[in-house]
């Protein structure tokens, strides 16, 4: 079946036909267009945000997050409480080793001999130490499955900045050479990731009383980001959302043929004076009940697993926003490791490693997602 895409870029265009590609956003590693080169030792790396495993970790770990970001204390207390309230553990960690296992294994029925490795950015393990972990073991070029889809700094940029510092953090004082490193593509519309959210999104739909189902209100979610951020995302700016629009799109088209859908935002942060995609979730709740709407069914399309946002700010938080309104409730799950999404995984990275065009995400112009930082 051919890959489906949406063309972010306008019509014929490359991402570095751009002027501004003089050096490219991959870790000062531009992305080959050769396929792999025979005998050349490589690993599959998931990198990911990190989360805390206990009470203790909760404050390190969201000064890590937040460091330099401009988040006000009071943002970090009430997030804190979040994850207080699941004994300090996140369960995105969890969520990834489970990732991380069902990877392996495809690659394993596929033939694929490639090692596996996983490390974050806010927590341990820290992709820096994962970095050394893999030069000592001889890996000489790394592909990096990033947990999020889509465009933005959030998304896609700082991940190729982790990349660039663990690369350098490995370089100095060793006598190996630094692993080479390209990262995945964005993965938003690939076949995998936009069943897996179809096939949750017609479960939640059927876990609805008879009479609400084929009146639900369907609602897509994603991370809120800076309006600032938004305005930069990708090559030609906007892509977050077109690029979430496109997946939500698809995904109802797959699940729920012909009926509309909303998307809207969750998770805000930072301070007020700083605008971010609105409506977020909850007000659009109130406006869909005051609009006499009876039943919703939201399905958070811009995240891969069932993380703290996810299992905080829509089970709790929007749930209760919903019953207070009268509105039932039912919330899809994201992709996991459902086996089409897993599937896909693989089909990114056999893609990377037979060469060809890389796409956004992979090859980013330089200045792609560039925002000032507060
Ligand atoms: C676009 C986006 C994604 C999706 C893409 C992706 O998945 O990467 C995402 C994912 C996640 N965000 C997460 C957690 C947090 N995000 C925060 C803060 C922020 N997120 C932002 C954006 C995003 N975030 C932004 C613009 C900020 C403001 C600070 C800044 O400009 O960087 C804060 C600080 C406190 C707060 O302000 O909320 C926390 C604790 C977790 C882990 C959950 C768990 O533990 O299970 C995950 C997967
Ligand atoms: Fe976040």
């Amino acid at each position: 079946m051919p890959r489906a895409t949406v063309d972010i870029t306008p019509a014929g265009q490359r991402p570095d036909e751009d002027p501004s590609l003089a050096v490219r956003n991959n870790g000062g590693v531009a992305p080959s267009t050769e396929p792999a080169p025979a005998g050349r030792r490589e690993a599959l790396l998931v990198l990911s945000f990190g989360g805390p495993e206990g009470q203790d970790d909760v404050l390190p770990f969201l000064e890590n997050v937040t460091r330099g970001r401009g988040i006000p204390r009071e943002r970090l207390e009430e997030v804190a409480e979040h994850y207080r309230h699941f004994g300090g553990v996140s369960p995105i960690n969890d969520q990834n080793k489970a990732l991380i296992a069902a990877v392996e294994k495809e690659l394993a029925a596929a033939g694929v001999d490639l090692p596996v490795y996983w490390g974050n950015r806010n927590w341990a393990p820290y992709v820096e130490d994962t970095w050394r972990q893999m030069a000592e073991d001889g890996i000489e070029h790394v592909y990096v499955f990033a947990t999020s889809a889509y465009a933005s700094f959030s998304g896609c940029r700082q991940y190729h900045e982790d990349i660039a510092r663990a690369r350098v953090s490995y370089g100095h004082d060793s006598t190996r050479p630094t692993p080479t490193a390209e990262k995945l593509p964005h993965y938003f519309d690939t076949p995998g990731f936009v069943q897996a959210n179809a096939d949750a999104l017609a479960a939640a739909i059927a876990s609805l009383p008879e009479s609400l189902r084929d009146t639900a209100r369907l609602v897509a979610t994603a991370h809120s980001i800076p309006t600032a951020m938004a305005a930069v995302a990708g090559p030609h700016g906007g892509a977050y959302e077109a690029e979430l629009m496109a997946a939500a799109e698809r995904v109802v088209a797959e699940a729920a043929p012909g009926r509309s859908f909303d998307l809207v935002w969750q998770s805000r942060s930072g301070p007020p004076s700083v605008p971010w995609l609105e409506p977020d979730v909850n007000d659009h709740l109130r406006v869909l009940a005051a609009q006499g709407e009876r039943a919703v069914v939201l399905f958070p399309v811009g995240f891969i697993s069932d993380h703290l946002e996810v299992i905080w700010d829509l089970d709790n938080e929007a749930k209760q926003t919903a019953e207070e309104l009268g509105l039932a409730f039912a919330r899809a799950a994201t992709a996991g490791t459902h086996p089409a999404f897993v599937d896909s995984i693989r089909g990114l990275l056999e893609e990377r490693r037979a060469g060809g065009l890389p796409r956004l995400g992979t090859d980013c112009p330089a200045a792609c997602c560039f925002v000032q930082r507060p």
